[in-house]
């Protein structure tokens, strides 16, 4: 297969605060390291035959019941940030994908997992424009080759970007939950690579926080119902 690389711009537009340069976070002694990857393209396809879907984005349903992006942790006394970020691939998604440092959009702090956690974690984000048949291959092999399939990875997943009267989808997925520093690092894509217009995703946003709420109360009405078995039994 052969990969288009799509250049971005990663001297301006600091994502959030905690950002590094690659060299700063490659000179942290101590640091634990973790790359991941968005994997896109363009489509013409339409949901219903009529719903245009523009992009596809490649998230997946990790082991942990969150959603996050291919990738996992380097380490860089071993092998370059993009070796590394490539050998993860391999497990996970079950094909050789290279990765080079032109992909590289950013690197910052993860927020500490717990106040006892000794080493800090940086994490690394890389972008890649792909074509729609090449996405297509590597949900196959995905789920086909992959080490990693229903183990660490529990299935590939396409974001919608499209919002439905009623705010499904897109807002509905950004409801959902995220590892790490994830979920804002497909909304910096989106809006970078202007995948999805500010306008459009501030509404999504907006809509997204309604479904979170209406999710909580969904959750209490279902701890409500195992609170009264567990009493019985
Ligand atoms: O999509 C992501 N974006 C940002 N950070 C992530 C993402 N996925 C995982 N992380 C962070 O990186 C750490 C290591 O990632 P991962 O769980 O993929 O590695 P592993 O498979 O090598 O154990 C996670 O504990 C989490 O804090």
């Amino acid at each position: 297969m052969s990969y288009g690389l799509t250049r971005l711009n990663t001297s301006s537009k600091k994502m959030a605060s905690g950002q590094l340069s690659r060299a700063e976070a490659l000179a942290c002694s101590g640091c634990r390291h973790a790359c991941h990857v968005m994997l896109y393209a363009d489509t013409k396809a339409q949901l219903f035959g009529r719903i245009p879907i523009k992009h596809i984005i490649l998230m997946q349903m990790r082991f942990d019941g969150l959603l996050g992006f291919p990738g996992g942790l380097v380490n860089p006394s071993e092998e370059t940030l993009e070796s590394g970020l490539s050998r993860e691939l391999s497990e996970e998604l079950g094909l050789a994908l290279p990765i080079s440092v032109e992909d590289h959009v950013d690197s910052c702090f993860a927020p500490p997992s717990s106040p006892s956690s000794s080493s800090r974690l940086i994490t690394h984000f890389y972008v890649k424009k792909m074509d729609e048949e090449q996405i297509r291959e590597v949900e196959r092999a995905a789920a086909s080759t992959a080490a990693d399939h229903g183990l660490e990875v529990l299935g590939m997943v396409r974001v919608p970007l499209y919002t439905m009267k009623g705010g499904g989808g897109l807002a509905s997925f950004l409801s959902h939950s995220f590892i790490g520093n994830a979920r804002s690092q497909l909304v910096h894509s989106m809006l970078r690579l202007n995948l999805v217009a500010p306008r459009e995703l501030h509404k999504a946003l907006t809509h997204s926080l309604k479904t979170h709420a209406h999710t909580k109360q969904d959750l209490q009405a279902v701890l409500a119902l195992t609170e009264g078995l567990r009493k019985q039994f």
